[in-house]
């Protein structure tokens, strides 16, 4: 399947839509698209394997990389470092997938900052009464945190107005006009 860009950054305010319209977009081509492997420093959990759950990688080796550069980025929770490499990213492109990476503004910012080249996509919500209803609907998050991505919203959302921030703004009203809008960017066309 043809597509615009071999990497696709998605971003947008958390319960803008992100997750759902990927879900869909991977049911619907499947082995067209992945998601890089993570780094991560904590310890594998029973099941998981080593270069298809994550990287598990001991610290000083993730610390000397990240220093390198060699991550888009990378934090610490829990006392356990977690990142993207670079050629996490790539090694998708190499086994000739189209890289998705759904990330926040941060994330974003710091992709502009390697040599990805990948097409930046925006997932907005109608406004921003609509996206508290999602989110208290998704009934994931506590009030709280319900909260804190909303204030979060706010600089994603004037982030997306700089005129060099994304290639496309999709705005999540309707799902269907949502999902189209986002083959569109991706193959350059609608597709089903
Ligand atoms: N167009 C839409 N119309 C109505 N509800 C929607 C629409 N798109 C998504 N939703 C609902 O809004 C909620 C948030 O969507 P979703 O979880 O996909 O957001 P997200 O951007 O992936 O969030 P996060 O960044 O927190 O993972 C979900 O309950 C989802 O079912």
């Amino acid at each position: 399947m043809q597509t615009v860009a071999k990497i696709f950054v998605i971003s947008g305010p958390s319960g803008s839509g992100k997750s759902t319209l990927l879900k869909r977009l991977f049911n619907d081509f499947p082995g067209t698209f992945g998601f890089s492997i993570s780094h991560t420093t904590r310890d594998p959990r029973p099941k998981e394997e080593n270069g298809v759950d994550y990287h598990f990688v001991n610290k000083e080796l993730m610390e000397r990389e990240v220093a390198e550069g060699k991550f888009i980025e990378s934090a610490t929770f829990s006392g356990n470092m977690y990142g993207t490499s670079i050629k996490a990213v790539k090694d998708v492109v190499d086994a000739g997938k189209v890289c998705i990476l759904d990330i926040d503004m941060q994330g974003v910012k710091a992709v502009k900052n390697t040599d990805l080249n990948p097409q930046y996509i925006f997932v907005q919500p109608p406004n921003v009464e609509i996206l508290e209803q999602r989110l208290r609907g998704r009934g994931t998050e506590k009030e709280e945190a319900v909260l804190a991505r909303l204030a979060a919203s706010k600089a994603e959302m004037a982030y997306a107005q700089e005129p060099s921030a994304y290639d496309r703004i999709i705005i999540n009203d309707e799902l269907e006009s949502a999902y189209k809008d986002l083959q569109t960017a991706i193959f350059g066309q609608e597709q089903l």
